[in-house]
């Protein structure tokens, strides 16, 4: 009997690394790419994982959008979240009526692929480990991060429950969740501040350890956590970071050593700047800013709640990514004042 394959839609630093721990442990899996290059690398002489964690090379069966055929239960969706409409809508005729698409994506991707494909064949994931596609067959596996998995509904299903034996096999701390979306909300107040750091080349770590800085990552993550308080969202987090520190009423002082945390914790990877800086530096595109943080200012005027921050910061990504403004610690310095006009009105 032949067990159908996991389709990974998005065999990049995320897809491509799950895809090549699950193929190594003999689970099934066929990535699906647009870059025919990354396929034909992947599917011949195999997809190498560096870094510090662990180095193979795998060989997995691998095919562009218009080389798939036939219809799957499990497709993990791994696009960067401006590619989640295009990619959703490739993917829904091979799809089965009794399947489902998992995100495993920053952002609140699972609300357009429910929309797309129902909400009853939409599973969310939060991933926080560190990857970066360094080119065809090539992924940096930079750090080990939490991998958690939940219905969108909360439910304990068995398909959940399956998944994440799945993804025990590749983080062993895994967690299977009834709290899916404060977890996404979780990564969107960290996110928010990852993309902070995007405004200069500097990286993750050294920007977090900037006390001239700090004013900006509790601005942001004030500001995330007061949309998700207003849409009654309880938000969680990795390691140390836990974004309800920042919420409504909180002392700053949690804040302020939770900021403390994330400089030693990004100061431990291979990876030491955000994807969002790799889009704006190395692969010169756009990032994710418009769903992934555009959103929680879009929410907020929704529930009455002001992100100064957040908008400051989607309109200086804008400029990076318009050529207006450089990557640099002038364009951050708008970011501080903004925020620190914020922080002394609140
Ligand atoms: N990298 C990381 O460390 C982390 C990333 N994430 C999140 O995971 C998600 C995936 O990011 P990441 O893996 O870094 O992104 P990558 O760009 O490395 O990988 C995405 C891959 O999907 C391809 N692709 C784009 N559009 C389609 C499509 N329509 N159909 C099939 N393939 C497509 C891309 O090609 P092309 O490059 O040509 O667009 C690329 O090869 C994002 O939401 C990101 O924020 C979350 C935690 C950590
Ligand atoms: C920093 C990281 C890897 C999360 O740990 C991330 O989400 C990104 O690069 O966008």
């Amino acid at each position: 009997m032949t067990i159908e394959p996991i389709l990974i839609w998005g065999a990049g630093a995320i897809g491509g690394t799950l895809g090549a721990y699950w193929a190594r442990a003999g689970v099934p899996v066929l990535l699906v790419d647009i870059v025919p290059e990354h396929v034909e690398a992947c599917r011949t002489t195999g997809l190498s994982i560096t870094g510090p964690i662990d180095q193979f090379t795998q060989v997995i069966p691998a095919v562009t959008p218009a080389e798939l055929t036939g219809t799957y239960k499990r497709i993990v969706l791994a696009v960067k979240a401006g590619a989640t409409d295009e990619a959703v809508a490739a993917l829904s005729p091979h799809l089965a009526p009794d399947g489902f698409v998992l995100s495993a994506q920053n952002g609140l991707n699972e609300i357009a692929i429910a929309a797309v494909v129902g909400a009853e064949r939409t599973m969310g994931c939060f991933v926080n480990f560190g990857a970066d596609w360094h080119g065809p067959g090539e992924i940096l596996y930079g750090n080990e991060g939490a991998v958690v998995v939940g219905e969108i509904d909360g439910q304990i299903t068995p398909r959940a429950i399956e998944m994440h034996k799945l993804l025990l096999g590749f983080e062993p701390k895994s967690i299977l969740t009834t709290n899916i979306w404060g977890y996404l909300w979780g990564k969107l107040s960290y996110g928010a501040m990852l993309f902070g750091t995007a405004l200069t080349g500097d990286s993750m770590s050294a920007n977090f350890a900037d006390p001239e800085r700090l004013v900006v990552w509790l601005a942001l993550g004030q500001e995330v956590a007061a949309v998700a308080a207003a849409r009654g969202v309880k938000t969680l987090g990795f390691g140390e970071f836990d974004p309800m520190v920042f919420a409504p009423g909180q002392p700053e002082y949690p804040q302020i050593e939770t900021i403390a945390w994330l400089a030693d914790y990004t100061s431990k990877t291979a990876k030491t700047h955000s994807g969002i800086w790799r889009d704006l530096a190395v692969r010169k595109r756009k990032t994710e800013v418009d769903p992934q943080i555009g959103i929680i200012a879009a929410l907020g005027r929704e529930a009455g709640v002001p992100t100064p921050a957040v908008e400051t910061l989607v309109s200086l990504i804008h400029d990076i990514e318009d050529g207006r403004r450089p990557q640099s610690l002038d364009t951050l310095k708008v970011l501080i004042d903004r925020c620190k006009s914020v922080l002394t009105t609140a």
